[in-house]
């Protein structure tokens, strides 16, 4: 079936992202209980211990609520850098020294026939990371909680077949909206969150010619709603002439409550 995902949760209330091959099935964060992750991993029919590992992009806790728990049950191994693994080692608990990993920022491994790079991105966490997963000529690009999408970025996101692209606020609604100013200014800074109007001008620079399907992604429930981002990306990409027919490009959502069905990336 080849390189292919399923976005278990997406949001600030928990993020968990199924990665899987025919030889190879990863976990991207797990922002989740652990044993709501297990329920979720059933309802895809993967079982936690089939698991060939676990990749953190950073140590907030909708990245990393249930990592602990579900990694020493399933005896998994936990890929982080090593200033990530210094920020959530008090908040995961103890883990045995056989699965901690240390995987560099920037740096490249395999599992089997599934090809992991990780790269860094600008987020207000310690050193947060972005992966890309390549398998049988398919590319997915995973690509959350990011203040901006540098040139470095943009560069490694490249050739994607299919992305997961942060999508998390509506401007206006966020500036209006009831959270403290000094949150406000954090989620509109470099180091917060992507908006719907910066997301669409990523595309912008992305939609070449093997960009099949966006996933728009870690949607805030207070600050904005899946048919206005698709709406706000749409108006941008068409502001800058780009015009897609539906065959060739789609935009798909995500969802902090339930999981997203498996995608074969290619
Ligand atoms: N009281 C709050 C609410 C949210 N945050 C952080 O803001 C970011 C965006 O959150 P959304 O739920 O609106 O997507 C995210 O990083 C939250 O953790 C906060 O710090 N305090």
């Amino acid at each position: 079936m080849g390189l292919r995902f399923t976005v278990l949760s997406s949001g600030s209330t928990g993020n968990a992202t199924v990665v899987s091959t025919d030889s190879a099935s990863v976990l991207v964060d797990v922002g989740l209980s652990g044993k709501k992750i297990d329920e979720l991993l059933r309802e895809r029919e993967i079982a936690g211990q089939d698991l060939d590992g676990i990749f953190v992009t950073h140590e907030h806790s909708d990245h990393i609520k249930g990592l602990g728990a579900f990694a020493r049950r399933h005896r998994l191994p936990i890929y982080a850098n090593e200033r990530t693994w210094g920020a959530m080692l008090r908040t995961i608990g103890e883990i045995p020294d056989e699965q901690r990993k240390i995987l560099p920022t920037d740096s490249v491994m395999e599992i089997a026939d599934l090809r992991i790079e990780s790269y860094a991105i600008s987020h207000d966490a310690i050193e947060p990371v972005g992966y890309c997963f390549l398998a049988d000529g398919a590319k997915l690009s995973l690509a959350t909680d990011l203040g901006y999408v540098s040139d470095k970025v943009m560069r490694q996101l490249q050739n994607s077949d299919v992305m997961v692209l942060e999508s998390n606020h509506d401007v206006d609604m966020l500036r209006m909206g009831r959270y403290p100013w000094n949150i406000k200014r954090r989620i509109l800074g470099d180091t917060g969150h992507l908006s719907n109007e910066a997301a669409g001008e990523a595309l912008c620079r992305l939609l070449t010619g093997s960009l099949r399907r966006v996933y728009l992604a870690h949607l805030s429930q207070e600050h904005n709603l899946m048919d206005l981002a698709k709406l706000t990306v749409n108006t941008v990409l068409e502001d800058n002439g780009y015009f897609y027919q539906k065959d060739e490009f789609a935009l798909c959502e995500t969802y902090h409550d339930r999981p997203t069905l498996w995608d074969v990336v290619k």
